[in-house]
């Protein structure tokens, strides 16, 4: 770990400290550089190492962090219906190439006493999102939080993305779109409210 890096003074965006470890990565990208036949030295790639070290901590900023701590903010409602956001966009990496698949998770769940903040969920599915995963177990990690933190008495989780190792290398498939789901409780269990909030998901 780098715990004197200035990283975290980026404008852009706010990471946590040390999350990853940048002076490996600035290494790593040289040595990468240098073995598909570049010259690392040129003027053109002498910031690349740097620049992609930041990214890889923005992209996997979410590794070390708890994101089922956002849905400990509640409020008591005794609204029972579905709550359901749809189309959080979301960019992750695919663990076996290290390439980016994108798209929009859709969460809903039924309340059981409390409600949360609807851009909750949106922050578990961004924070999920910024780790190195297969599309399956983050779909399944956000219903598990869900699940958990709210007690919910029903969680659906959707996932609809496109995978670059897919699209631009490997089979070369654009516009194929993975859809993933995790169902719990009574969205598992009771046909009506799965068809009802699979519908909606589909609207
Ligand atoms: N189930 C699942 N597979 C994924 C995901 N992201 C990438 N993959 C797949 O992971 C597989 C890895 O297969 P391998 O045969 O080990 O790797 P590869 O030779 O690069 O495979 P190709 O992509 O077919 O060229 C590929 O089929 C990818 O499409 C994901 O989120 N879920
Ligand atoms: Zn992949």
């Amino acid at each position: 770990m780098n715990p004197s890096c200035d990283y975290n003074n980026d404008q852009e965006v706010a990471l946590p400290e040390s999350n990853v470890d940048l002076e490996a990565i600035k290494g790593a990208v040289r040595t990468i550089l240098a073995a598909v036949g570049e010259d690392p030295d040129r003027p053109g790639l002498l910031e690349t190492p740097r620049r992609v070290a930041k990214m890889y901590a923005e992209m996997f900023s979410g590794l070390k962090l708890d994101p089922g701590r956002h849905l400990q903010t509640t409020f008591p409602e005794t609204y029972d219906e579905m709550v359901l956001v749809r189309d959080i966009h979301f960019a992750s990496m695919c663990e076996h190439h290290l390439l980016p698949f994108t798209g929009v998770a859709h969460v809903a769940y039924l309340p059981n006493g409390k409600v949360t903040g609807l851009s909750k969920l949106a922050r578990v599915v961004e924070e999920v999102s910024r780790r190195p995963q297969v599309q399956e177990r983050m779909t399944q990690t956000i219903a598990d939080l869900v699940e958990k933190e709210l007690g919910s008495k029903g969680v659906a989780v959707v996932v609809e993305a496109e995978h670059s190792c897919m699209s631009i290398r490997g089979i070369r498939k654009a516009g194929a779109m993975t859809v993933t789901s995790a169902l719990r409780g009574q969205f598992k269990d009771n046909q009506a409210s799965r068809s009802e909030v699979m519908s909606l998901i589909n609207q």
